[in-house]
Formats: structure tokens, sequence, C-alpha cells
């Protein structure tokens, strides 16, 4: 599952490799929650296309639901505190809850999340990650469905940003930053 393509830094994920990957995943979850309606929970805004891509995978009944934290770079975040800019609209008391994120990376974004949420009482939570930076992450969190691991490059594209342009682009890549 890791992309290491020549160079120390460099990511490229294709469309193709996406989209394959989305679709195994979309399958595994639809396999894993046969016979109940999964509440998806999109980390705004990089997961945005990630979470459009995941959800049309996933042959089941399924609701879902939008949250938005602060920006990457916020100094707030070295001490581990997040902020909601953007709460969910619809309850998740006894629901099972997949959070859907763009990228992990140290961590401290997914856990604060893990936690506010799992305070909300959930009949599952579990986790679905289209990328992760394992060398870079500061707090353990579990990823219970990873597209890829990569290795420790700023990436964009997909949903994720470069100085909040490229978010359209349907490849990954961290070339030309
Ligand atoms: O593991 P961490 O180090 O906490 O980083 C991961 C977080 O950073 C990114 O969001 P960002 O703050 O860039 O906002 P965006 O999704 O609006 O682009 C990403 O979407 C995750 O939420
Ligand atoms: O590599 C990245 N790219 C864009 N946003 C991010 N947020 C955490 N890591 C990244």
């Amino acid at each position: 599952m890791s992309i290491f393509h020549p160079g120390k830094g460099s990511v490229q994920i294709t469309e193709a490799e996406i989209q394959g990957r989305i679709k195994a995943l979309g399958a595994e979850i639809a396999r894993d929650y046969a016979g109940q309606d999964p509440h998806l929970v999109c980390v705004l805004n990089g997961a945005f296309i990630f979470m459009a891509d995941l959800v049309r995978a996933i042959d089941l009944p399924l609701s879902m639901d939008f949250l938005a934290v602060s920006s990457y770079g916020n100094s707030t975040r070295t001490s581990g505190e997040v902020e909601v800019l953007k709460d969910l609209r619809i309850p998740i008391a006894n629901r099972h809850v997949i959070v859907v994120e763009d990228i992990v990376d140290t961590g401290i974004t997914l856990n604060y999340l893990l936690r506010m949420l799992e305070a909300r009482q959930p009949a599952s939570l579990k986790v679905a990650a289209l990328l992760s930076k394992p060398a870079r992450r500061r707090v353990e969190v579990p990823i219970d469905y990873l597209g890829f691991e990569i290795e420790d490059a700023f990436v964009y594209g997909y949903g994720l940003d470069r100085s909040q342009f490229d978010r359209n682009l349907p490849f990954i890549t961290s070339q030309g930053d």
C-alpha cells in the first residue's frame, strides 16, 4: 500500500490508483457493515472529494454529515487543541459512525475528533483515511480503512490543498512543491 516513487520525499498517486483503491475500500466497508446503515462523517475541507467518491463506492443505505475543524498550521495545533468551525447537524448517538479524513499526518486532528465523537456515544466509531504519513505521527490513532501509506512529503491534489489551490487535481502529487 506504500507509494514510493523515485526520489526521497516524492509521492505520485494517479487518478486510476486512487479510484481503484476507493472501490476496494467501499466494497470492504459494505461487507463489514452489511445489514447496518452506517453514518459517514466528512472532515472538511480536504476530505470532500474522497468522501464523494467513497460514499458512491459503498453499496449500502447510509447517511452522512460534515464537520469542519481549524486549518492546518494553526498555532493552537501544537498544543493538541483543534477548533471545531462547523459541528455536525445530525446526532450520532447509537449510530455506526465512520470518520472520513483525507490525510492523517501528526494524528492530532483525528485524535481530537475521535475523543469528541466518542463522548457522543455512537454505537461504533471507525476511521477511513485516504492517506497516512506514519513518519510524522505524534499521536497514535487507529485507521480502519486506509487508502495509501506515504512517505514524509507535502502532498496536494484530490481534495488536499497547496495554499488553498489545487484541490481540484484528480491525482495526488508532491511535485513542484
Ligand atoms: O494529522 P494532522 O497533523 O492533524 O493533519 C491532518 C489534518 O490536516 C488536514 O486538514 P487542514 O488543517 O489542512 O485543513 P483542510 O482539510 O481544510 O485543508 C487534513 O484534512 C487533516 O484534517
Ligand atoms: O501533506 C499535506 N498536504 C496538504 N494538507 C496536509 N495536512 C496535513 N498534511 C498535509
